[in-house]
């Protein structure tokens, strides 16, 4: 089993053999660093493999770190023989406490996506709260399918995001209008488990014939933009594809495509109960642009990204990455001082709308988003 067969890139392999009790499940992930001059699949073990792609940015994207923190989770515990023969003389509860400890572990790779705590969170409830898990077998069968259905969950949410979002984007444009695309950093089959979310919706627009062209932002300084999103446009043959430095927005609006059929779509890490939302540095002053050229901004995310425990943008944790890996795709001097949050919070009235698996939630007239209703009416 691995990526929906439907994508071309695969960000990831998991085969689960069911002949043998419990399940033995096995994983490798596509090295994103290495894209996209060059393609090599890394195998995961443990946890601590996991842990390490997800850290190093071998893998990324907020679905994507859930889905390998999961998957990873299953493989130490069902095929790395140190950790299965730890588990065979202990009991349900201690191999439980074993798991959770796993999950806490997992936890402490990367800070700003929510889908990783959520689905550890998931993952528990299933597995930990289950008293009816009394075998080890039980509990390593029941983790290895919930980690399967998760997986392919993550593909059927990317697909139900672009239809949502392409209805929404569509709805009050005449039925000959092909739109523009603008995104930043990626989103699509290398940030999930397979099609993507802002990417996605660009999918799910190029197969309704309703997408003119495609313009990614290289997303300095980690280049998600530049090295994966239009790898991932050339291979998916989408329309007109365009890169474009983060500094190019604006001329690019104001003088090559027309603002009034432009739609700008941009991922998310996670959305705050006020709409507030944090994604890849450089979306923020992407909105500001939009703003300014009256072009609709989209935030694509799964549900699980909404996260109404907090109340605002203010109480987002920001990861900040190595001051070597701007220096590194930089040509600043090796010795130069510099900032680099990986992440930053663009202001819910910047935002026309957050595009879910569930439906569309809109900015209200009052420019302000009720994500908690949101919430409530879809759990
Ligand atoms: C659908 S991926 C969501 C989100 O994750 C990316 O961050 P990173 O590449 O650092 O993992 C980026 O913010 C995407 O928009």
């Amino acid at each position: 089993m691995s990526n929906d067969s439907s994508n071309t890139l695969r960000s990831l392999i998991y085969n689960l053999d069911t002949t043998t009790t419990p399940p033995k499940a096995t994983l490798s992930v596509l090295d994103q660093l290495l894209l996209p001059h060059n393609t090599a699949y890394i195998p995961i073990h443990t946890v601590s493999d996991a842990w390490t792609v997800i850290r190093t940015m071998q893998i990324r994207g907020a679905p994507l770190i859930a889905i390998v923190a999961v998957l990873g989770l299953a493989v130490d515990l069902t095929s790395n023989a140190d950790t299965v023969s730890s588990l065979q003389n202990k009991s349900v509860d201690e191999i439980k406490q074993v798991i959770g400890e796993k999950m806490e572990y997992l936890k402490t790779s990367r800070p700003t996506a929510v889908n990783l705590f959520n689905a550890m969170e998931e993952l528990s409830n299933i597995i930990i709260m289950d008293t009816s898990l009394d075998t080890r077998e039980a509990l390593l069968e029941k983790l290895t399918s919930h980690a399967s259905y998760m997986l392919e969950r993550d593909v059927s949410d990317n697909k139900l995001i672009g239809s949502h979002g392409a209805d929404d984007i569509l709805a009050n444009r005449e039925s000959d209008v092909k739109v523009q695309v603008i995104t930043i950093c990626n989103t699509g089959s290398l940030a999930t488990a397979g099609w993507g979310t802002a990417l996605g919706v660009a999918r799910e627009l190029c197969e309704r014939g309703r997408m003119d062209g495609i313009a990614c932002l290289e997303t300095r300084p980690y280049n998600q933009g530049s090295r994966l999103t239009a790898y991932e446009i050339l291979v998916e043959k989408m329309p007109n594809p365009t890169l474009l430095c983060d500094s190019m927005t604006s001329s690019f609006l104001a003088n090559k495509v027309n603002p009034s059929n432009t739609v700008c779509i941009v991922g998310a890490d996670r959305v705050c109960a006020n709409g507030d939302t944090a994604n890849k540095i450089g979306t923020f002053q992407l909105a500001i642009i939009a703003k300014e050229f009256g072009v609709d901004f989209y935030v694509a995310s799964p549900f699980t990204t909404l996260d109404v425990k907090l109340a605002s943008g203010k109480q987002i944790e920001i990861e900040e990455r190595p001051a070597g890996e701007l220096l590194e795709s930089s040509c600043a001097p090796k010795d130069m001082r510099c900032w680099n949050p990986g992440f930053d919070v663009t202001p819910a009235r910047y935002i026309t709308g957050i595009i879910t698996e569930k439906g569309v939630l809109r900015r209200s007239e009052d420019g302000t988003f009720d994500v908690k209703e949101f919430v409530e009416k879809h759990s």
